[in-house]
């Protein structure tokens, strides 16, 4: 079986990758259950320094790794730099905090010497999705494999390009054979990875279905999973807000990726007497932006990845307008490319509210109170983040405990932060990344009690 990846914005093949059979899958299961047994003797400074080389391979590759991100799904190169340094950013991140997390807990109990150690668990699954091809897998490779775990990476048919340039950073900054290897599989190879005796976890970032076939397999085989799947964040403004400041960040909530974020900002709740004055200044803001060649340094809107999600938008588009809402902004689709569009008078039951959009498409409702903006943005499956735009810090404070998501942003978008534990509640998934809580999910936090 071959597996192509496109350039979403000229239609170039990028790559041809031919798919591995089951034998050399298990083989590569093998190696990294060999590896695992050695790589966890080695000292935490060596892997931390490894660490520090991946970081300084990415940061010496940038631009070669930048082209790849955006040749294959389609984000202005721009974005793609961006995405490489904040690689770095982690690698250096867990370079510098691994041994402050991975120290072992005294706990005062009536032995002799009673503490916890965290011990690494295996081999450690990743299936990662094509949105940000690079961070996603560093965000788990950083401190899985620093805390002494292999790593088996399956990527989105639509990335292997740069799944295969993520291995070769590995291999640059001189990591043992075999601790982070690439797969070329088709998802029907799941179950046979998350089977082999040397897997004992998986992490999944992807979509609902995926998360939930997953973590249905990771059940049968009593495998650690963690889950980090869609998202419908709100953004909410009241009538306190600094506007332009809101708008602003509002659009690089929204626009980012060309929308493709589970963390994106997806309903954008107003209360009442702001809110013909956002609109406006915000549909202003959108239509500045500059969509064209994603090779471009000045191109700030991208094509989606696959024609197919751009398909997937449009849908959402027509079937909100058919349930009522109203076509603020641009709303037309051409193959891969969607406009930035903006919907006005969206409600609950409209799929621009009910649904995960991924991409450009921000839904605008009207709140008429602070408790209605907080009960509209509840009002979802989904459990990433919330933001909230207000000079009334104090008020905004005390929202906090209202919010059910994973996490909370007052005058800011909800964004990923090496320093700051990221995931979600409810369909959004379970777990924590990045931050000592992403180190922790994939250690043995095993038990020691010792009498004299
Ligand atoms: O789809 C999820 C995107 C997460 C982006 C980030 O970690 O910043």
């Amino acid at each position: 079986m071959e597996f192509y990846s496109t350039n979403p914005y000229n239609g170039e093949q990028v790559g041809k990758y031919t798919a591995q059979k089951e034998g050399e899958t298990i083989e590569v299961l093998n190696n990294s259950g060999k590896a695992f047994k050695e790589w966890k003797k080695t000292s935490l400074s060596y892997r931390t320094d490894l660490l520090k080389k991946a970081g300084q391979v990415l940061r010496d590759n940038v631009e070669e790794y930048a082209r790849m991100i955006t040749r294959e799904m389609g984000k202005p190169i721009s974005e793609s730099r961006s995405e490489v340094n904040k690689c770095a950013w982690v690698c250096d991140y867990y370079a510098e905090n691994a041994s402050d997390f991975l120290q072992q807990e005294e706990i005062k109990t009536d032995a002799t010497h009673s503490y916890v150690r965290h011990d690494p668990l295996g081999s450690v699954f990743a299936i990662m999705p094509w949105n940000f091809p690079f961070w996603q897998v560093f965000r788990f490779a950083a401190p899985t494999l620093t805390a002494g775990n292999t790593g088996v990476l399956k990527h989105a048919p639509n990335v292997f390009g740069c799944a295969i340039k993520i291995e070769e950073v590995f291999e640059k900054a001189g990591y043992p054979k075999s601790v982070f290897q690439n797969l070329i599989v088709h998802h029907d190879q799941t179950e046979l990875i998350i089977a082999h005796e040397a897997v004992q976890a998986v992490t999944l970032t992807g979509s609902e279905a995926a998360g939930s076939a997953v973590a249905q397999l990771s059940g049968k085989y009593i495998k650690k999973s963690l889950l980090e799947l869609g998202g419908n964040n709100s953004f909410i403004v009241w009538e306190d807000a600094d506007i332009e400041r809101a708008v602003k960040t509002a659009v690089s909530a929204r626009m980012l990726n060309c929308g493709q974020s589970c963390i994106a900002a997806k309903r954008f709740i107003l209360l009442e007497g702001i809110y013909d004055e956002f609109v406006s200044k915000f549909k202003a803001a959108v239509s500045e932006l500059q969509s064209g060649d994603t090779m471009e340094d000045a191109t700030q809107v991208g094509t989606l990845a696959r024609k197919d999600l751009a398909d997937q938008l449009q849908s959402q588009v027509k079937r909100s307008l058919e349930e009522g809402a109203e076509l603020l902004l641009g709303g037309e689709q051409d193959n891969c490319f969607h406009q930035p569009t903006i919907l006005g008078n969206v409600k609950p039951g409209m799929a621009a509210f009910d649904e995960e959009t991924f991409g450009p498409l921000a839904a605008i409702i009207k709140a008429s109170s602070i408790e209605e903006a907080f009960e509209l943005s509840e009002k979802s499956k989904f459990g990433l983040g919330t933001t909230v735009f207000t000079k009334n810090l104090e008020k905004a404070m005390e929202m906090a405990g209202s919010v059910s998501d994973g996490a909370y942003f007052v005058n800011e978008l909800v964004k990923s932060d090496p320093r700051l534990p990221f995931g979600g509640t409810k369909r959004s998934g379970y777990g924590r990344e990045l931050a000592k809580e992403g180190m922790m999910e994939f250690v043995n936090k095993k038990t020691v009690y010792v009498k004299a």
